[in-house]
């Protein structure tokens, strides 16, 4: 029996990159949380502790950053050009993956007018972008989190089997809501990143709240559906739903009645509901997701 060395990879993580670009007084901010992690030729250093073939997790982080100071644009692009970057210029680095979250801003308004300079954190969900480069091709997923949306009725779930431990009742209208985590792979790249997820967005959001459901599975598969008919560079959507349970309250013992009005918002448990649509003939997937 001998022990050898394994997978691995290192990198900087959570690289907290706020850009601000400036026009006149007009500003726009970028907010970004990138993590980086490289793969390669990385024995030596767990081997024999020598370091010569490491870039060091610093230099990824200040390569990040004065990787911002040109612009980001895009996140699949920026992510693009940092995971190229790495691989090329490094001889002992093989693999590169970036993963940029973008977290959104809204510009307040002020006295009546849309602000120079001010903004608000608005909670419509996290854009994502994971690259992955191998020095010949690059993987691209797109993405969103935490997209918290919910239907106040027009969700459904019985039929389900009863055994000895179920107690849930049948419903026929119930709150459905949930925090959209989902996750789509581009076949290709340079593509419109940003008309790609604004199409994508307004897709699940539509089919959120356009299905009438038995099930948030059956949910999510006509999220995933829809965001696959819209957008046609996209060959795969991986959806992770908690269920975020809205239990009707009872209000009998304060001789009251509760006709779909008070609910109790239980955070957890939580059912997490997950799934993969793709088309039939979508590439082979290679490291995208690994
Ligand atoms: O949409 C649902 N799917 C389930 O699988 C499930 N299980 C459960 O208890 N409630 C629900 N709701």
């Amino acid at each position: 029996m001998a022990i050898v060395l394994g997978d691995n990879r290192y990198g900087k993580a959570e690289n907290r990159v706020v850009r601000v670009d400036r026009e006149g007084d007009e500003h726009r901010i970028t907010d970004l949380n990138v993590s980086v992690s490289l793969s390669g030729d990385m024995s030596d250093t767990h081997l024999t502790g020598a370091n010569d073939k490491v870039l060091a997790t610093d230099t990824q982080k200040n390569t990040v950053f004065a990787f911002a100071r040109e612009g980001v644009g895009e996140i699949e692009d920026y992510a693009l050009r940092l995971a190229r970057h790495f691989v090329t210029t490094q001889e002992s680095i093989h693999g590169a993956r970036v993963r940029v979250e973008s977290y959104p801003w809204q510009r307040l308004t002020v006295g009546g007018q849309p602000a120079h300079h001010s903004f608000a954190r608005s909670g419509g969900g996290v854009r994502t972008t994971t690259v992955h480069y191998d020095g010949e091709q690059a993987w691209v997923l797109g993405g969103v989190e935490d997209l918290t949306v919910l239907n106040t009725t027009g969700s459904e779930f019985w039929g389900f089997p009863r055994d000895g431990y179920t107690t849930l009742p049948e419903t026929k209208d119930r709150i459905l809501a949930t925090a959209v985590n989902a996750s789509w792979r581009f076949a290709g790249e340079a593509l419109d990143w940003a008309g790609a997820y604004d199409t994508a967005l307004a897709s699940l959001l539509d089919a959120f709240g356009g299905t009438h459901s038995q099930s948030l599975q059956q949910t999510l598969y006509a999220m995933g559906t829809r965001v696959l008919e819209t957008v046609p560079e996209i060959v795969e959507v991986r959806l992770s739903l908690p269920n975020k349970h809205h239990f009707l309250t009872d209000l009998s013992p304060f001789g009251l009645d509760n006709p779909g009005e008070v609910f109790h918002a239980a955070d957890r448990p939580y059912g997490l509901i997950e799934g993969t649509v793709l088309r039939d003939d979508a590439p082979a997937a290679g490291p995208a997701w690994t």
